[in-house]
């Protein structure tokens, strides 16, 4: 496997090995387990899991609603564990703006789409009346609801409601926008208006962007997609445009196990049961990659008898993480992501290079 540095200054959203237990009636739930993450100034990001892996819980830490047990987390400057009232206060008014699955939380219902808009820079006290009318106006036409402006939310469906959200979310101006399942509740066609419009706005106005839900189909709409699994951050997936030889176009999606701070990472379950790697592993420092040996095999590994360098044997344990894990939990890898982050590829077999898989278009 090769790995890559991708270390950046003064990230909008920091997360650093966040953990929230929740304690009912002497029963403890682990909700957040040491999750890490880290998105960069004008970023548009999709963080998907199912339900109960922690979306939600963590929503609320960023969105300052609740507090960690343990852990940092920080949004658009603000250190969301140390914020007093009046500075909370002001980070959700100012610094992030929110988009929430329920049209109730959105907006109010006796206002039209444009006074919902007007009323929080009213509420912000923000510049005078008329510039107040002025930004109502831009944001009107830049999420297209001239033809609705007028209609209070129950004349409106759910993607031109979602809509108006969004330019409510953005009117003061925040540095973060934060949407919880935005489309939990639309149809795929006024999904796709709903993304788009959030994709707009994150690109004209560079207004960093977190998208939680559990709908992996919005994975397509944004350049990077984190998944998390049981409370931590498991694989990412990075799309991009690349240009063949013949001068066409494809949209390539590389995905990347994620190796954190310490250098855990987690093996995708397919590759454990495909060479049958359980509890103990060799691992093997080669000049450009790391092998991982089946602990079992009573001969040393080929690629051994190739180098000189280091190489160890590691035993996993289900929890809490070892140094190193090659466990064989369901489904895809469960990590942390790195702060500073690092990707490691992990699209072929063990000692193959990466190779990027084309999406249709
Ligand atoms: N207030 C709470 N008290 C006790 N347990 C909680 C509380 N809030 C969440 N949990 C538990 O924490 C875990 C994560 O819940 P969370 O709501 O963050 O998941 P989610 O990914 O948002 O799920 P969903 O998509 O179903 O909303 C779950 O096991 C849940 O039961």
């Amino acid at each position: 496997m090769t790995v890559e540095s991708t270390a950046s200054v003064d990230p909008h959203i920091l997360c650093v090995d966040l953990v929230r237990i929740f304690s009912t009636r002497g029963v403890e739930v682990q909700a957040l387990q040491g999750l890490n993450l880290r998105v960069e100034p004008g970023e548009i990001v999709a963080v998907i899991g199912a339900s109960g892996s922690g979306k939600s819980t963590l929503l609320s830490i960023l969105s300052g609603l609740d507090t960690p047990t343990a852990g940092s987390a920080s949004v658009a400057g603000h250190d969301l564990l140390s914020m007093g009232g009046r500075e909370r206060v002001q980070f959700q008014r100012g610094s992030v703006g929110f988009v929430w699955q329920q049209t109730s939380k959105n907006l109010l219902p006796y206002l039209t789409a444009a006074e919902n808009i007007e009323a929080v820079t009213a509420i912000a006290r923000s510049g005078a009346a008329r510039d107040r009318r002025r930004r109502t106006d831009e944001l009107v036409e830049l999420l297209e609801l001239g033809d609705i402006r007028n209609r209070r939310p129950d004349q409106l469906s759910g993607g031109q409601q979602q809509r108006v959200a969004i330019a409510v979310a953005i009117a003061n101006e925040p540095r973060v926008l934060l949407a919880d399942e935005p489309t939990g509740e639309l149809d795929e066609a006024s999904s796709v208006d709903v993304l788009d419009a959030l994709r707009s706005v994150n690109e004209s106005r560079g207004v960093t962007t977190l998208i939680v839900t559990h709908d992996p189909s919005v994975s397509s709409h944004v350049r990077r997609t984190v998944q998390i699994r049981d409370g931590r951050t498991s694989t990412e997936v990075l799309r991009s445009t690349r240009i063949a030889d013949d001068g066409s176009e494809h949209a390539v999606a590389e995905e990347f196990a994620v190796l954190d701070r310490v250098g855990r990472l987690q093996l995708p379950e397919n590759f454990t049961t495909e060479l049958g790697l359980r509890d103990r592993v060799r691992l093997a420092l080669e000049s450009d990659h790391v092998g991982v040996y089946s602990g079992d095999s009573a001969a040393p590994p080929r690629a051994l008898n190739r180098t000189t360098r280091p190489r160890s044997t590691v035993e996993t344990v289900p929890t809490p993480a070892p140094a190193v894990e090659a466990s064989a939990s369901p489904g895809y890898p469960t990590e942390p992501a790195s702060v500073p982050r690092r990707r490691a590829r992990h699209a072929g077999p063990l000692e193959q290079p990466a190779t990027p898989q084309e999406e249709t278009p």
